[in-house]
């Protein structure tokens, strides 16, 4: 099985704007890789470039031992030539085909024999659970289905490397969700290496063995997806993950109210230079009597607002807005006065940057 490296890999499309600049990447043998990031960070051009679909300006990309990209050495892989399977969010399938000719059809230009065909064919559908629609065509599938048949039609021909974009963003929420777990429990099985584009978060956090977050065509962090929400590598990776957003505090030079109470907090347990900035996650955010040495205030109630499962409520606190996310029900009304607390604050330097040692949270860990 397959590590895909990249290597100092850069695409301008001309103009002098990269799209993705200096991406140093290892997706491990067997990961199930999410690229990450708002609207036009560079996922997209990402795995294009891994598919062979378009080619770096700079840089080198390598599948295991073998090299499909190198700038400098002017060599290139033509997709068909690389032995991956993509699915694209535009999931076409051939309307004048069976859902098991279409799922045959890229085993058939691959020479493979008929009864192979079928059997691959029949396999790789009930894998996506769509098998009872082998006979059926395209347009009487639902969404969802036709999107599983795009699926099982790349992983009949049974690729050690899988590249989605965005597969699931044509299903409505509930098929989404189904196909999260499905996508996973494939990716289980068949033991193939993943590199799927997503600007949802929570699908990255969900399916993910490893998330790399990009923004503005540059790698933010690459890690595990909890360590991506607790350990987020700079602020941008801290507001982009998790919802709603973190809460960040601009400590600045005099600092005063909320700001001002932190810093008493977190200073006697720092060591080296100060934040320019702290965090506080709304679902760290807690209310009720603190636990000794967790950072506390009294916070006003401005509105409990429940959604069933959960219980999300704006405060006032000091001079500033915070919103708490409990998972236990709040019983709280708006004009009441309470005690939040937290032992989970991100600490962040001028530059933005985690600063890792002052997190509470990690020091009891
Ligand atoms: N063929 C192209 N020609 C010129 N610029 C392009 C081309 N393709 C992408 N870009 C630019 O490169 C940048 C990255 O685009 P890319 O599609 O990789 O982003 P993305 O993160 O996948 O976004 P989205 O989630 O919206 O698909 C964008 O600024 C985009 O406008």
């Amino acid at each position: 099985m397959p590590t895909i490296t990249l290597s100092g890999v850069s695409k301008s499309y001309g103009g002098g704007e990269h799209a993705v600049r200096n991406l140093d990447l290892v997706v491990p043998d067997g990961a199930f890789m999410c690229l990450l990031g708002p609207s036009g960070c560079g996922k997209t051009t990402t795995l294009r470039m891994i598919a062979g679909l378009e080619q770096p300006t700079a840089g080198s990309i390598a599948v295991g031992d073998r090299v499909l990209d190198s700038v400098e050495r002017g060599l290139y892989v033509p997709p068909e030539k690389r032995g991956m399977g993509l699915v694209f969010q535009n999931y076409a399938l051939w309307p004048h085909l069976s859902v098991r000719e279409n799922v045959e059809f890229g085993l058939r230009m691959r020479k493979v024999p008929a009864p192979e065909r079928r059997s691959r064919a029949e396999a790789a559908l009930r894998m996506v659970h769509v098998d009872a629609a082998m006979d059926r065509y395209p347009s009487q599938l639902s969404g969802g289905q036709q999107q599983r048949v795009a699926l099982a039609r790349m992983l009949a021909v049974n690729p050690a490397v899988l590249l989605l974009d965005e597969p699931l963003s044509n299903l409505d929420a509930r098929l989404r969700l189904e196909m999260r777990a499905e996508l996973k429990r494939i990716h289980e099985e068949s033991g193939a290496t993943i590199v799927f584009v997503t600007h949802d978060q929570l699908e990255a956090l969900t399916m993910a063995t490893d998330v790399a977050v990009l923004n503005d065509g540059e790698l933010q962090q690459l890690a595990a997806p909890m360590d991506v929400y607790d350990r987020p590598a700079n602020r941008f990776v801290a507001e982009f993950v998790g919802s709603p957003p973190m809460a960040i505090v601009e400590t600045g030079p005099a600092p005063t109210g909320l700001a001002a109470s932190l810093l008493r907090h977190v200073e006697p347990r720092a060591a080296g230079k100060a934040p320019a900035a702290v965090g506080i996650r709304p679902e760290a955010l807690r209310l009720g009597p603190p636990p000794d040495a967790a950072w506390h205030e009294e916070a006003l109630v401005e509105a409990v607002l429940p959604a069933g499962s959960s219980w999300t409520v704006r405060l006032r606190v000091l001079d500033a807005e915070l919103y708490a996310v409990s998972y236990t029900p709040v019983l709280a009304a708006s004009g009441d006065v309470l005690t939040c607390w937290t032992e989970q604050l991100h600490l962040f330097d001028a530059d933005g940057v985690r600063i890792s040692s002052w997190d509470r949270a990690e020091a009891t860990a």
